[in-house]
């Protein structure tokens, strides 16, 4: 077993809390290498397992951390000889420390690795007995699973077995020692009343003090045990779901926000169903055969009978209750999702409904939805209320019952007057859980409606597949287009409709068009982000939908029409998704796009504060940070769609700078409608309703906008849309 010894992570000092930050930085390396999303807490869980057991670091021992996050993973070990692009990023031992190795570099014969400072450097051979490990998404979404997210449900519960058990060892005490009150009660009556037996009654006294004490102690152990299941499910269970809808195809999951944030959140019920004490109340069940049992030991048949008779006629309600539940569960899962919709829009977009004081139609809107939800809420409260009402009506028929009966035995002399009591005692017992399992039968109708909009939202594809494996080492990228066919909604026609395209490695193309042409269509097919219906994309040798994912979100820099910033500082959103720049980098990545200018002024610097939404910027600066981060990034193909709408004059002419400044190993894309941009591109596409209705080199198309102006030629088929500068 290789591993890492302490004196070379740690300097001189060899404790154990010296690996900790080095295992929590290689799993996070590698996350952020592979796109993955770990909270902190998960990250701190997954360096805990590592550390388990003590001793130094290991290959194991770092397959287990990251198996803890990501359970679904497959890590596997490589010998370093022969290690394949597709195979990286990979953990691997260069000189006795841990790193990470991102790229194979110098056509196979250096590595890029980073070590677990940040710090990345160019090593030519990572050793010859070295084992790496290689993660791999195994079932992201190929093919979609239409139970997922029961199947979680599952194993999250499995995978907690031993503690399940324990809940059972917990309640079969606790049941067997709440037999000993009713049997104190029976000797009570029996011997102590009739004889007056102090000291018997003392004695049987502190028997059931020390048995209710013991009862208690198990209720606690039981509770304690149940917060941590739940605790523990939590941790697992909500980045699991977080990273499958993360995963989802960007066009095929659900087009409201805030509704798949309701269908989201509806994990938390399903959870909460799972480990709540009503559901551990059904581990009671059986016990209530174990009660009915002693009564019919002590009583007979005919004392028995009330509540064997009792017992299926309330469960009968409960399923009767379920049924009738069906319709209105779904109505008020269905209606809140859309009020939670309309909460998200409304709050979203606050701006643009106080310009237009258009509050009263939210108001409105808000009302219909409340009371639809207040509706399918009062009839849930109705018809549960209802069952559990008649539940209980039921159970004191049936301890009506065993009175009634334990009298006319006690007559006959087959009971005594304290067997009667213990009796009583023992249905209310056996009959109070059947109230528990009405409450769960109708909570379970919910949870199951919920765990099926679940199930139903991670069986949509996902982008991540097994098949997702190639990468290219080509120095340069292109694109080649055949027969590609796109549509938002395939049943109101395409959206985009390109037979045949090639942009050679090394253009400039400026896409120009009418509103709505198609361009942010192209650029999202482009960057990978829409999947064809139909034809192929490829990038370099590399079919887009057999690209790795990584690989391409690493080669290709895409800056959308409107970039997003994240809640967290300047730095983070510079950092996303990149593997912890240095401080110097992001400092000569501002000062290309001007955005330096932000940092110097802002007393924070690079920990300026970024709000939720990206607020607490202008659009120009948030459109300034994207930019500084794609040149972070240093992609090999740029596509900018509409890159300088926000920008001054001088950010602008600043930022074709740069893109000029750029040698012709990189592919440049834009989308945009203004002329400076023309004038920079080598060449224009026309795009006229998802169709190419021109394409020429730039000169010509110059030369022939000169001709015609001079009135010496036709006007050009490719010209600067109107409105675009002069
Ligand atoms: N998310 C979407 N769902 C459905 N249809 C969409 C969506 N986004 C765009 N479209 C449609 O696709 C077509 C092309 O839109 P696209 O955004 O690509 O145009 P564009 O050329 O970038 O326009 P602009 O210059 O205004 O940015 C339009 O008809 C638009 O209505």
């Amino acid at each position: 077993m290789n591993s890492l010894e302490p004196s070379k992570v740690a300097g001189d000092k060899p404790e154990q809390d010296d690996h900790l930050p080095v295992v929590e930085s290689l799993l996070s390396l590698m996350a952020s290498q592979r796109s993955r999303f770990v909270s902190k807490r998960a990250l701190r869980q997954g360096t805990e397992t590592v550390m388990r057991g003590g001793g130094s670091i290991s290959e194991d021992k770092l397959a287990a951390g990251w198996q803890a996050l990501f359970p679904s993973d497959r890590v596997v070990r490589l010998s370093s000889h022969g290690l394949k692009a597709s195979q990286l990023p990979a953990w691997a031992k260069v000189d006795g420390q841990f790193v990470l190795v991102t790229t194979i570099e110098a056509e196979g014969k250096n590595y890029r690795v980073v070590d677990s400072k940040g710090a990345s450097r160019s090593v030519t051979d990572i050793g010859r007995a070295v084992w790496s490990l290689l993660t791999a998404p195994t079932d992201s979404a190929e093919p979609p699973d239409p139970k997922l997210a029961s199947r979680a449900m599952r194993a999250a519960l499995s995978e907690h077995r031993p503690w399940l058990l324990q809940v059972g060892v917990a309640t079969l005490a606790i049941n067997l020692l709440s037999i000993v009150v009713s049997l104190f009660a029976m000797q009570v009556y029996d011997r102590v009343v009739p004889n007056f037996a102090y000291s018997t009654l003392w004695v049987l006294a502190s028997g059931v003090v020390l048995a209710m004490l013991f009862e208690l102690a198990f209720k606690t152990f039981r509770l304690k045990l149940q917060e941590r299941l739940t605790r523990r499910m939590d941790d697992g269970l909500s980045t699991f779901f977080l990273e499958r809808v993360m995963a989802l195809r960007l066009d095929q999951r659900p087009r409201t926000v805030g509704t798949l944030v309701a269908q989201v959140r509806d994990h938390e019920s399903i959870k909460n169903f799972l480990t709540s004490t009503t559901l551990f109340a059904l581990a009671d069940l059986p016990f209530s055969l174990l009660f009915l049992s002693i009564i019919y030991m002590i009583g007979g048949w005919s004392v028995v009978v009330p509540p064997l008779i009792m017992i299926p006629i309330v469960l009968l309600l409960g399923f009767i209750a379920k049924q009738r539940l069906v319709y209105w569960q779904k109505q008020q899962t269905d209606e809140s999702a859309v009020r939670s919709g309309l909460l998200f829009e409304a709050i979203d977009g606050a701006e643009t409904v106080k310009s237009m004081a258009a509050e009263w139609r939210f108001s409105s809107l808000w009302r219909h939805v409340t009371d639809r939800v207040a509706e399918a809420g009062m009839k849930i409260r109705e018809i549960s209320g209802n069952a559990t009402h008649m539940s209980y009506v039921f159970q004191q028929t049936a301890y009506l019952g065993v009175v009634i009966a334990g009298v006319y035995q006690i007559e006959a002399g087959n009971l005594s007057m304290g067997g009667l009591i213990a009796c009583s005692i023992l249905a209310g017992r056996a009959l109070s859980v059947l109230s528990v399992v009405t409450n769960v039968l109708v909570q379970w109708q919910h949870t199951s409606y919920s765990l099926d909009i679940l199930n139903r939202l991670l069986s949509i594809k996902g982008d991540g597949t097994e098949e997702q494996s190639a990468v290219s080492s080509e120095p340069t990228l292109g694109y080649r287009i055949e027969g590609l066919k796109y549509a938002y909604d395939p049943l109101l026609g395409l959206n985009m409709d390109l037979p045949n395209l090639e942009v050679a490695p090394g253009e400039r193309v400026a896409i120009v068009g009418r509103n709505g042409s198609g361009k942010s269509t192209l650029m999202k097919l482009l960057a990978g982000l829409s999947t064809p219906m139909a034809g192929t994309l490829r990038v370099g040798n590399i079919d887009i939908l057999q690209a790795r994912r990584d690989w391409l979100r690493s080669v290709v820099g895409y800056l959308p029409q409107s970039p997003r910033l994240f809640a967290g500082t300047l730095r983070d959103n510079l950092a996303l998704g990149l593997s912890m720049p240095e401080e110097s980098e992001i400092a000569a990545a501002a000062a290309q796009t001007g955005l330096d200018t932000l940092i110097k002024q802002h007393p924070r610097g690079l920990d300026l504060k970024i709000t939720e939404g990206g607020l607490g910027l202008s659009i120009g600066q948030r459109q300034l940070v994207a930019l500084t981060r794609l040149v972070l990034q240093k992609p090999k193909i740029w596509l900018l769609d509409e890159p300088a709408t926000s920008l001054d004059q001088e950010a602008e002419a600043k930022l074709l700078k740069y893109l000029q400044g750029l040698d012709a190993t990189h592919t440049l894309i834009f989308a945009t409608h203004q002329n400076s941009w023309l004038k920079f591109s080598t060449r224009i596409m026309m795009l006229e309703a998802g169709k190419i209705a021109a394409d020429a080199p730039s000169d010509r198309v110059r030369t022939l906008s000169a001709a015609a102006a001079a009135g010496m030629a036709p006007a050009p088929s490719v010209t600067a849309p109107s409105g675009a500068g002069a």
